[in-house]
């Protein structure tokens, strides 16, 4: 295609709102007017489907659950008025108690007021709060947040090390929707025995955002910790983020909550439009569709131009793949679904793996994101007329027009200024996005099957350890892993014995083993 045709798809194709300042270009993307004309019927349904879905229909059939993560931005949409008072209070109850300890009215027993918090969560309890932190956090927050998202024992270390001495004055914000997600457990059973170290207080600097009756919500209130924060059965995890999962601790940190709401309200508004052309998250969508052919045969690359976005990417990575990455269909299909995501940010992933976008295997389609503001304050000039931001710019712009030349389509997103609104607006809009391609592809994009695999698996591994160290105590003597193994009625199980022992070893638990370390078979183990 020519300069001129190519200026005259991307004028063809430009979707602009004007609210928002934010700017979708999907130019780049080849596809041809058949291809869009082809896919009219299905978008016709997806809207339709999506319109029942914000009226309350059961969207998440296997979870028999609705799905009203739009009607957190816009209560008066909720299907009942319970329902929308529920999300008013909640989130009233966020602003107060975020006041409070602001001011000091709400502080720990051994300080004045609150300095640090520290999150525990993870995968939708984790990931929206650490994008916003990231990208709108003020230098110098109210309160300053740490996150626990796993159950590495040297990561909780370094967490808990760092705020020793602000300990006294750590609110501890523990979420979970479940309420019994062993990552999180784990994270506060460590938190809590570091404040008994220090003769603190725990229930006193703790607040919990869990689903009311869980495990979670039930300790928090027999232990009378300072609030709990209901999580509702019709947020999934990773569509949380506008939730009190992630309005709390937004709030706390000084970020304005009402802005990022109103921002995605907007976008809600605009996704809501049942015109493909006219609606940015269809347009996503179609993208996406063409890109892969409609079975996510290429990965979804995400490349903010801009630091603070960082984490955007990562947190893409579940609303995406969690949501649309499944086995079969609603009809009960095998059909393998799912986009891939990754990304960081540009300019500096050019130095990094923007090789390979360009010349090697060519099975990716990329998203930039582009902010217009460079910064607050004036640019220093870096060469003459030129900025460190004209790089920034001028980077993005070489990318997208190399990529392209070489048959690498992209999408540009555009938007003024990383603010709460925006910010709001973009979660928003890929949550749409992902809602409208999950309709289009005839999956259920609200459920997550597939982890429950992992998770049992890990269980039945920690119940053989149990095993296996109970016999080694039993017998008293070094046995083979062999021996073990049958001892333990495991015999079809012998390799995960070496895991489980090689890695109590390591810690100086309960075993030592000893023999040839690179010939697994020739170990024996004794209990210590
Ligand atoms: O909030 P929780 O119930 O602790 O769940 C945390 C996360 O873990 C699960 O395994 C799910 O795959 C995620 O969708 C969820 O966000």
């Amino acid at each position: 295609m020519d300069a001129s045709s190519l200026w005259q798809r991307y004028q063809d194709w430009l979707y602009y709102h004007e609210g928002l300042r934010f700017y979708l270009d999907v130019s780049r993307m080849r596809f041809d007017d058949a291809f869009v004309e082809s896919m009219q019927p299905k978008f016709e349904k997806a809207f339709q489907d999506m319109a029942a879905l914000e009226a309350g229909a059961i969207a998440n059939p296997d979870e028999n659950r609705m799905v009203g993560h739009y009607w957190l931005r816009d209560p008066d949409l909720a299907p009942t008025p319970q329902l929308k008072q529920t999300i008013i209070d909640t989130l009233e109850k966020i602003e107060t108690f975020a006041q409070k300890v602001h001011s000091g009215e709400i502080h720990p027993p051994n300080a004045p007021k609150f300095t640090d918090i520290i999150s525990i969560g993870i995968g939708g309890s984790a990931l929206g709060p650490q994008f916003v932190a990231e990208a709108l956090a003020p230098d110098f927050p109210p309160l300053a947040i740490h996150f626990i998202d796993n159950t590495d024992p040297a990561g909780i270390d370094r967490t808990l090390s760092r705020l020793s001495v602000r300990l006294n004055s750590t609110l501890v914000i523990a979420i979970s929707k479940s309420g019994g997600t062993p990552e999180p457990r784990n994270g506060m059973i460590e938190v809590q025995k570091a404040f008994a170290l220090q003769n603190l207080d725990f229930p006193q600097q703790a607040v919990a955002i869990t689903g009311v009756g869980s495990n979670l919500d039930k300790v928090a209130k027999f232990q009378r910790w300072l609030a709990t924060f209901p999580m509702e059965d019709w947020v999934g995890g990773r569509t949380s983020e506008m939730s009190a999962v992630g309005l709390l601790p937004a709030a706390l940190q000084g970020i304005a909550i009402r802005d990022m709401l109103a921002g995605a309200k907007e976008m809600d508004t605009a996704t809501r439009v049942a015109d493909l052309k006219h609606n940015p998250a269809a347009l996503l969508a179609l993208s996406w569709y063409y890109a892969g052919n409609g079975k996510g045969e290429k990965d979804m690359v995400v490349l903010p131009y801009k630091d603070s976005l960082l984490l955007f990417s990562r947190y893409l990575q579940q609303l995406v793949m969690e949501s649309l990455g499944k086995e079969k269909d609603l009809n009960g299909n095998t059909v393998y679904q799912g986009i891939a995501v990754y990304g960081n940010k540009g300019s500096t992933d050019q130095h990094a793996y923007v090789q390979q976008l360009r010349e090697g295997v060519p099975n990716f389609f990329l998203t930039f994101i582009e902010v217009l503001e460079d910064r607050l304050a004036p640019s220093p000039e870096i060469d003459p007329g030129v900025t460190s931001g004209d790089y920034l710019s001028g980077f993005l712009q070489g990318t997208r027009q190399a990529l392209y030349e070489n048959h690498r389509d992209s999408i540009t997103v555009t938007i003024p200024q990383v603010n709460p609104r925006t910010v709001g607006a973009l979660i928003a809009l890929y949550e749409r996005a992902v809602g409208l391609y999950g309709f289009l592809v005839n999956i259920n994009a609200y459920h997550q099957p597939g982890v429950e695999a992992g998770k049992k698996a890990a269980a039945a591994i920690l119940e053989l350890q149990k095993r296996v160290v109970q016999v080694l105590r039993q017998e008293g003597k070094p046995l083979s892993l062999a021996q073990i193994a049958e001892k333990a009625g495991a015999t079809d199980q012998i390799e995960a014995i070496y895991q489980i022992l090689r890695h109590l070893a390591a810690n100086n638990r309960s075993v030592t083993l000893q023999g040839d370390f690179g010939k697994p078979a020739s170990l024996t183990a004794k209990a210590l």
